[in-house]
């Protein structure tokens, strides 16, 4: 009991932490100004230190004493820090310390990933320690290079073990710090050893090959000369001559560079016994060839760093989380209101009293919206009554959006949520200032909100790995759909993640408009990244369905079987891109408003949106559909198979519910943000992030005003049917009835399929396909809707002429 106290305490101060915990970016520019200056502060007083410490001595421990004068250039403060981490501490090795702190102010200063930091740190002061015991070892007499720490560590190591033990020790400490932090392998010193022996022998090479060249242009001349002189002399000199050039040339054979050698092979001779006959045999080994590829990498990684792909935009900033509205500022957090948590305990009590149920436990948890009660039963009492008394509990605690869990899953307990009477809003900050998405070791991490304890839910869409959000109009969907969205911009750079947005309503997603050419992806030629009309939709689903399948390729020649290892692998060079290898971006795929989408495209859209659900999730496509009509003919079977993470927001209906998430509950939800999440085993009910448009907007124009790509991330071509009017139709595919069809319509000099299907007494589709063909030859005019097409050729002299000359 006492222990629950406790944690109900926890619970209850937990979001009064939350504003002390942001580090605003003004206060990590003060932080990081101050801090660079004063480590520069500490390199002067060290530095004048080591000329003035002699003078200085008398001074120390006078710091209050303002008539005593010292020589160090930063007078008291710096005589008496030196002193201390000089003299007292590290001797010069403290250095390290004045260098570590400007380190952290430019880190601060300039807002970069502080995890790189921590290693400074943890290196610096271990090679500050091992510098002064090293000194401290060496120099024993003077102590002002170990100091008093560099001596005494040495003395304390010295007396257990012994001055070899103590040199034992700091040599290994050394190659401790050269394996771990410098990655210096064996191996490495000895590959740098072959290559400048490699480099020395090139040179010797270079330079004999020089000589060669010289001497040959001497002969030449030397032989010009000789030719101009008399007969018998020209004999004896072309007869020298020859000797001199067959001299050379034996010289230039042994000069030109040896063939490379080959896997050098051993012989093994099997000796047969002579006197019986037998044959010896000699069996030869090749030693295996070694293997380039991964030193050729090594090399690169090593010449020109790992391959980054933020390099083009690496002045890019991540939005500020000033950008986001602090909507509890005021208040800070939930509000705990005791009597309406009493009032609730005695209705529950009393309601369960009168069906007979006992109660030995209860606890509140008060979350954002709704506070859980979590009841511990009466030994004897069955779950499953309970279960069966759901309805009418819930009707005797008369308020809306109660859901009753029994058990709940995991806990053996029994729980009833109920709306609290004022909700707090989550803010889209709050979620992106917590630690757990700041810290989240995740691909693609989305803060969808908080739990009912209050605690932050980061999920990972690449995990999912595609999302289904359905839920009543107005209930959240499009802030929701916002929220993930918000999440991956904080989080990921532009180079790293691309997003296809789909949104036939025109005004949701039109604000993410601004950073096209910094996160969007788009079909080459389309002029709108923002894809509002749904007949392009379906080109987009296929050119996704041919990025998906040329990644497949890719990974399958990069012999790796995710996104995560091919990116990897790619960054160490390893992935040549001259074979076609690149980094590959996350694409996210958003529809919002599927339902139009189906209802409009059907199965054009739902065969490519299945194929890739079913196939993308290892090439780094995910899908985020949302719909506000959860009916059976729009979220399919095939759709649901296919999408584990599923979202639900209020619906009206339990049969609604059912069709999103398999079961009941997102019925009895209170709506604005109240959702209820499953990745395909439990339930959570959570409040989803509140993002207001004003918020995004803010965002998109912060990353808007920023330095973008030339255009687009441009997905593959893909041409759809209609848009290439079958103009590849073959002249030898055409239908039997062709040409009498297109004497029809001249004739008649009307284009109609159903004129057609009428004097040819053929059915509708092989009409409007004899139809096509004839736009494909050019005898008709494009598609007009419901007017008639045009006829372009005016009589039947005309068309027999046209078809004649095909
Ligand atoms: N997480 C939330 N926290 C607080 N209020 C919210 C939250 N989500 C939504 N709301 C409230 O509900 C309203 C409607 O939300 P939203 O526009 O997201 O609904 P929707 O489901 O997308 O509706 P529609 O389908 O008609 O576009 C918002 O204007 C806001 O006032």
């Amino acid at each position: 009991m006492a222990k629950k106290k406790t944690k109900a305490k926890k619970n209850k101060k937990a979001p009064s932490k939350f504003p002390k915990v942001i580090i605003t970016r003004k206060h990590k520019v003060l932080l990081g100004s101050f801090l660079m200056l004063l480590g520069i502060a500490l390199t002067i007083a060290f530095i004048s230190f080591l000329f003035n410490w002699k003078y200085d001595q008398d001074t120390i421990g006078y710091f209050t004493d303002r008539n005593i004068e010292t020589k160090n250039w930063l007078s008291k403060f710096g005589a008496e820090i030196s002193h201390f981490f000089i003299y007292k501490g590290f001797g010069i090795a403290s250095f390290s310390l004045a260098i570590l702190t400007s380190l952290t102010g430019i880190y601060l200063f300039f807002n970069l990933n502080s995890k790189s930091l921590k290693n400074f740190w943890f290196w610096g002061i271990l090679v500050m320690i091992w510098f002064s015991t090293l000194l401290g070892f060496f120099a024993t007499k003077n102590a002002l290079l170990g100091g008093v720490i560099g001596y005494e560590t040495n003395d304390f190591l010295q007396d257990y073990l012994g001055f070899t033990g103590t040199l034992l020790v700091l040599i290994f400490v050394m190659i401790a710090y050269l394996v771990i932090r410098l990655n210096i392998t064996p191996e490495l010193v000895a590959s740098y050893f072959e290559r400048t022996k490699k480099e020395v022998s090139q040179d010797f090479e270079d330079s004999k090959a020089k000589e060669e060249e010289i001497l040959q242009d001497f002969l030449k001349k030397e032989q010009e000369e000789q030719t101009q002189q008399t007969h018998n002399v020209q004999d004896n000199a072309s007869a020298e001559a020859k000797d001199v050039k067959a001299e050379t040339e034996e010289t230039l054979q042994e000069s030109t560079p040896a063939p490379k050698p080959e896997p050098k092979s051993e012989k093994i001779v099997i000796e047969g016994n002579e006197e019986e006959g037998d044959v010896s045999m000699e069996v030869e080994t090749t030693v295996e060839e070694e293997e380039e590829v991964d030193t050729l990498s090594k090399k690169l990684v090593k010449d020109f760093g790992e391959f980054d792909p933020t390099l083009e935009l690496q002045n890019y900033r991540f939005p500020t989380i000033e950008l986001l509205k602090d909507y509890n500022a005021g208040g800070g957090g939930i509000t705990i209101n005791q009597e309406e948590l009493e009032e609730n305990k005695n209705n529950i009590v009393n309601t369960l009293k009168n069906y007979k149920i006992e109660i030995a436990q209860i606890k509140a948890t008060v979350g954002p919206t709704v506070t859980l009660y979590e009841i511990v039963p009466e030994a004897g009492v069955r779950i499953s009554k309970i279960k069966n008394l759901e309805d009418d509990i819930a009707l005797s605690l008369s308020a809306l959006g109660i859901r009753i869990i029994a058990p709940i899953p995991g806990k053996g307990t029994i729980g009833i949520e109920v709306p609290n009477k004022n909700s707090t809003i989550v803010s889209m900050r709050s979620v992106v200032a917590s630690a757990k998405f700041q810290n989240a070791e995740m691909q693609l991490p989305v803060a969808l909100g908080k739990t009912i304890s209050n605690e932050t839910y980061v999920v990972d869409l690449a995990k999912m790995p595609h999302l289904l959000m359905a839920g009543a109009t107005g209930q959240g969907k499009s802030v929701g759909l916002n929220a993930v969205l918000t999440s991956l911009l904080y989080q990921k750079h532009p180079a790293e993640v691309k997003f296809v947005l789909v949104d036939p309503k025109k005004v949701e997603l039109t604000l993410f408009n601004k950073i096209e050419r910094h996160y969007l992806a788009k079909l080459p030629n389309s002029e709108e990244a923002i894809i509002t009309d749904n007949t392009k939709v379906i080109n987009t689903l296929n050119s996704l369905c041919i990025e998906m399948d040329s990644r497949y390729d890719l990974l399958k020649d990069a012999m790796v079987r995710n996104i995560k290892e091919y990116n990897e692998k790619f960054k160490a060079r390893k992935l040549n891109p001259e074979n076609g290898h690149k980094y590959l971006p996350y694409i996210v795929l958003v529809v919002d408003e599927f339902a139009d989408l189906i209802m409009t495209a059907g199965k054009e859209v739902e065969t490519p949106i299945a194929r890739l659900a079913q196939l993308a999730r290892a090439i780094g496509i995910h899908l985020i559909i949302a719909t506000q009509r959860p009916s059976v003919n729009v979220i399919t079977g095939m759709i649901k198979a296919n999408f584990p993470a599923r979202i639900a927001f209020r619906v009206t209906s339990k049969i609604d519910s059912r069709t999103i998430l398999d079961t009941g509950g997102a019925d009895q939800l209170i709506g604005k943000g109240d959702m209820l999440y499953t990745q395909g085993n439990n339930l959570v009910r959570l409040q989803c992030a509140f993002v207001d448009t004003p918020e995004v907007e803010k965002i998109v124009d912060f990353i808007g005003a920023q330095k973008a790509y030339p255009d687009a991330h441009l997905l593959p071509e893909y041409e759809g049917e209609e848009s290439g009017t079958g103009l590849d139709i073959d002249v030898s595919e055409r239908d039997k009835l062709f040409r009498e069809a297109a004497e029809i319509l001249v004739t008649a000099q009307q284009g109609s399929a159903s004129l057609l299907q009428r004097k040819l007494k053929v059915g509708y589709n092989r009409a409007g396909r004899i139809i096509d063909q004839m736009e494909a030859a050019g005898i008709v005019g494009p598609f007009e809707g419901s007017k008639a097409r045009q006829v372009l050729i005016t009589d039947l002299v005309a068309l027999d002429e046209f078809l004649n000359n095909e």
